[in-house]
């Protein structure tokens, strides 16, 4: 067995070794994190963080795994959360993360709670340490970036989350030239649950210094954004709808002037042009 101690020998050994450890490096740094959701089972989450944004908005946040996990739910899609209503039955109800899968080890909802409502019943009795069970990713849409020119965005109250998902998306990838142009309706200023701070749309609690006249002044900002909000006892709601329906028309004549090439979605608003995609 003398040949196996000859320095060529010895080199290969080493060689072969070299390689096999730059291919495990390779193959381990390379390898995206699995998400961690199921869409044929619910999986359970830990709610570790609840922040009161007004009397009856909270931001939940729920622990992945490890602190390295990502949730795993493409940009556009949504998750399923099963929880008990006021009876102790079962409650399914779709949400959106505020947060990407560039957050990493954690995921946030911004969940309005109305008084009657079943899920949000669930939502209001939940205290760190409970659990959730959430399925996913649902829904027909999938972010690409730079898929279309700009995005038409009709949101309604709580419909801002799906947005806002989208949003932060573009805003945050520099090499994504895609604009996005939103208006967000609401019946009251504190009913908004996204608002706009310097220059970029992130939680009520986020925000300093900007009061109503600031905030709810319709307007072109530097950002690649147009945002205009809404709200029911203002005139300007009135003004953008036509018969008491949004539609197509209405959005590109007011938001983006001679260019077809845009994509609509919208999210609890009724009524709404065939042509914008319901999320
Ligand atoms: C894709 C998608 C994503 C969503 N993401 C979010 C999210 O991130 N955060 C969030 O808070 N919600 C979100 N929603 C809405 C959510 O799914 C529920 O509809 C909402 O939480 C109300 O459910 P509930 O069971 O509490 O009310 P329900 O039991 O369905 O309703 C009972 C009563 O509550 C009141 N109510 C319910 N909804 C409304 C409303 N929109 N406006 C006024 N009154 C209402 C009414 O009085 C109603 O009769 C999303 C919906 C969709 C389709």
């Amino acid at each position: 067995m003398d040949f196996l101690e000859t320095p060529e020998i010895q080199i290969l050994g080493v060689a072969v070794a070299l390689v096999a450890v730059a291919a495990a490096v390779y193959f381990f740094s390379s390898k995206k994190p699995k998400g961690c959701l199921d869409p044929d089972n619910f999986k359970d989450f830990k709610l570790v963080k609840r922040t009161l944004l007004s009397h009856n908005v909270a931001k939940f946040r729920f622990e992945l795994p490890t602190p390295t996990s990502m949730l795993g739910l493409p940009i556009g899609q949504h998750i399923s959360c099963r929880g008990k209503d006021v009876q102790g039955e079962d409650v399914i109800k779709p949400y959106t993360p505020t947060t990407l899968d560039s957050d990493r080890g954690y995921f946030e909802l911004v969940i309005k709670m109305y008084p009657q409502g079943r899920m949000s019943h669930h939502f209001r009795e939940m205290r760190v340490g409970d659990y959730m069970a959430v399925k996913g990713p649902k829904g027909r849409f999938k972010y690409q970036p730079g898929q279309v020119r700009a995005f038409g965005m009709l949101a309604g109250g709580s419909g801002i989350t799906p947005m806002f998902q989208v949003a932060r998306a573009i805003l945050e990838n520099p090499q994504d030239r895609t604009k996005l142009h939103l208006i967000y309706a609401n019946v009251t200023y504190e009913d908004i649950l996204l608002k706009v701070a310097n220059g970029c749309l992130c939680d009520v609690a986020s925000i300093v210094n900007s009061g109503p006249g600031e905030v709810l002044k319709p307007g072109v900002l530097a950002l690649p954004l147009q945002l205009v909000y809404l709200l029911q006892e203002n005139m300007r709601f009135k003004m953008q709808q036509e018969n008491g329906k949004f539609n197509w028309s209405t959005l590109e004549s007011v938001l983006v002037p001679g260019r077809g090439d845009m994509c609509g979605f919208s999210c609890r608003i009724i009524h709404v042009d065939s042509r914008f995609l319901k999320l």
